[in-house]
């Protein structure tokens, strides 16, 4: 649809929203319809927002304003009988519409019953279902401009409308002369939303749709106000109507004044739509028309904005003066409570902060001290308990090393009495060897000893003196030429038989020292026979033979210096223990036989090993002498002076301790 068929029928833009003519229907009585849209004025000052409001859904829904309008008008029209109490005043629910809009057809189709003469008033419906902004829409049945009679009379093929649930309504005839003089749409231009036609009517739903327009912002309601106040307001304005008597008209006036005139400055669109009264006109808008299909929408509208007046400067200071007066008062009255409310609250609010905090710390130190605590009052026993594992530890320890000790204290005691037991098996071999030397030395010099005393044996000693003391034999000679030659050639013989012996006897002995010699140098392979034959060569009766060089070195233990023959005492003292011999060390007065003495323990204990006890005894006399020179020469050997009466060796016995006597 465009603007050239609205103009050949008749309608323009200008007609599209031009409802002046429905405006001019006389209003129902009080219960009876009426409309809603130009009576719903109120007070001056809600009547410019309100105003934007209506003519939204005035723009968004003409069709079906006009059609509701039209369907309102039939209906009083053909129902003047009609129970028209609390139809506005009360709810009217979808049922009841129904029942009372099911009520007028039954009237209406005995009506066309009785006025069938016209058949064009038989109308055919062709529903049309077409969407506009979102609501279901229908169509009216087509509409024809036919020429009767010769008449310019308009004929409307009889159209019924149908609203669902098998109700149908009935376009009546009488709408044709409505819309010839009214220049309403036709038919086919009008659409009817179903919102509309099952939708709840009354001016109380009709207020809370409007308030609940989203597009219109929830705050202002457009002006509305409350539904309630609103239904209030219009009920009471019909009231007064009513009571006046007097018709009340409203003109919605959509004119094209505005391609004309100047626009205003703000204005959306160039079309100037203004709802008129018998007070004035209402309001004034400046809209865009965007045209879809076979309707039109407002896509922008805008209020003309207000002229500035210019004011009086005084005025305007003084408006100011009022204006910052107020604000100083706002501030007052409002911002300085309002901030010290916040301080307040802020400052309760850090308040509360603050305490939670010293709270938290609080528990924090009361943990940490409950935990210090806690560890103070547990390391008295872990200290006690580490102690008494140290205890034991050391116990264990000290165990283990006495237990060591021990076990190496016996295997040195041990040792010891091995090496003793070794060292006086050794003495007792070089004791018996020793023994067996002097036993065939003592064989041989006795046999020696037999030859010369007996009588073969003589000529040879004579010969042997005769060859060096001459002078002997030839004193001898003198009484011997005395002699008988017969005896003189008998003595020959047995000188010579004699000597014969001897030689004899002397290589036998020779055979045997050889023998003897061999099996010795054979049977003692050892070092320590070695040193027994080495010692065997040494004889202690006669100390010329001792080695000038002393083997023996003077022992460590001594604290001085020994003379030359004192080490050669030494050294026959240790020889003669070597030896396994028992010997008397006896000398000369002052010359240092105790010295010697001590000095041959130090050499047994140093180098043998041999720790003692060594038992001296000695006259009560020198026994302290003794004490002083082993204090003096040998610290390293310890000392125990045993001498007294019986009950002070009674004493001393007790103090001794056995085993301090073989240790340094
Ligand atoms: N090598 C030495 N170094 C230092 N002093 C020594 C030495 N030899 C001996 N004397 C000292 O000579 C003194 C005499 O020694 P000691 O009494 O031992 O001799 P003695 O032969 O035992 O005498 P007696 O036959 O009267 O017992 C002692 O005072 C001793 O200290």
């Amino acid at each position: 649809m465009d603007s050239t068929n609205y103009s050949n029928t008749s309608l323009s833009y200008s007609t599209l929203f031009n409802i002046e003519p429905l405006m001019n229907f006389q209003l129902p009585q009080q219960d009876d319809e009426f409309d809603y849209y130009g009576n719903s004025s109120q007070d001056e000052e809600s009547r410019d927002s309100r105003g934007g409001e209506i003519s939204n859904h005035t723009n968004g829904n003409v069709h079906s304003m006009d059609v509701n309008l039209l369907k309102k008008r039939v209906w009083s029209q053909n129902s003047e009988d009609e129970d028209k109490g609390g139809f506005y005043g009360t709810y009217m629910t979808e049922e009841r519409y129904r029942s009372m809009l099911g009520d007028h057809v039954q009237k209406y189709k005995r009506m066309s019953k009785d006025a069938s003469s016209s058949p064009a008033q038989n109308c055919t419906v062709v529903p049309l279902v077409k969407s506009n902004n979102g609501f279901k829409t229908q169509k009216l049945g087509n509409a024809d401009f036919v020429q009767r009679n010769g008449t310019d009379r308009v004929m409307y093929e009889p159209s019924i409308l149908e609203i669902g649930d098998g109700i149908t309504y009935k376009i009546p005839p009488i709408y044709d002369k409505l819309a010839t003089s009214l220049n309403l749409p036709c038919f086919s231009n009008i659409h009817v939303d179903e919102f509309y036609l099952k939708g709840t009517l009354d001016l109380g739903s009709l207020a809370a749709m409007m308030a609940a327009d989203k597009r219109l912002g929830n705050k202002n309601r457009a002006g509305m106000g409350e539904p309630l106040s609103q239904y209030e307001s219009l009920q009471a304005r019909i009231n007064g109507m009513s009571a006046s008597n007097s018709p009340n008209k409203f003109s919605l006036n959509v004119s094209d004044i505005g391609f004309n005139s100047s626009i205003p400055e703000g204005a959306a669109g160039s079309m100037k739509r203004s709802i008129l009264s018998e007070g004035g006109v209402l309001q004034v808008y400046y809209v865009k028309v965007l045209e879809k299909g076979d309707t039109y929408e407002i896509i922008e509208r805008s209020l003309p904005k207000k002229q500035m007046v210019k004011k009086d400067p005084a005025s305007i200071e003084k408006e100011e003066m009022d204006r910052i007066g107020k604000i100083w008062l706002n501030i007052v009255r409002r911002d300085i409570p309002k901030h010290h409310r916040n301080f307040t609250t802020l400052h309760r609010k850090q308040l509360i902060d603050a305490k939670r905090c010293s709270e938290y710390c609080q528990r924090e130190v009361r943990m940490k001290i409950s935990r210090s605590l806690k560890w103070n009052r547990g390391a008295s026993i872990r200290t006690r308990k580490l102690a008494k594992d140290m205890l034991l530890f050391w116990k264990r320890i000290d165990k283990e090393m006495a237990e060591v000790r021990k076990r190496e204290e016996k295997e040195a005691a041990e040792a010891l009495r091995r090496e003793q037991e070794l060292r006086e098996a050794k003495r007792q071999q070089q004791r018996l060897n020793f023994l067996i030397q002097q036993t065939e030395l003592y064989s041989h010099f006795m046999q020696n000893k037999s030859d010369l005393l007996s009588p073969e044996a003589l000529p040879m000693v004579e010969e042997k003196t005769n060859g060096q003391d001459a002078p002997f034999d030839s004193s001898d000679a003198g009484p011997n030429e005395e002699e008988d030659p017969e005896e003189a050639e008998l003595k020959k013989e047995a000188l010579k038989a004699a000597q014969e012996a001897v030689s004899k006897q002397k290589k036998l002995t020779d055979a045997f020292d050889n023998e003897c010699l061999r099996l010795r140098q054979v049977g003692e392979a050892d070092s320590l026979t070695h040193e027994v034959v080495g010692a065997s060569k040494i004889d202690l009766q006669t100390p010329s033979t001792m080695p000038v060089a002393s083997t023996v070195q003077t022992p460590e233990l001594f604290k001085g210096c020994l003379k030359e023959y004192q080490l050669k005492g030494l050294q026959w003292l240790v020889n003669c223990y070597e030896q396994g011999l028992n010997g008397i060390l006896a000398d000369e007065m002052g010359l240092g036989k105790t010295i010697q003495a001590m000095v041959f323990l130090a050499h047994l204990a140093e180098e043998k090993n041999i720790w003692g006890p060594f038992l001296v005894v000695a006259p009560a006399s020198v026994l302290n002498n003794w004490n002083e020179e082993l204090e003096r020469f040998c610290p390293g050997l310890k000392r125990l002076p045993y001498w007294g009466g019986l009950s002070e060796r009674t004493v001393l016995r007790k103090s001794i301790n056995p085993k301090d006597l073989y240790r340094r």
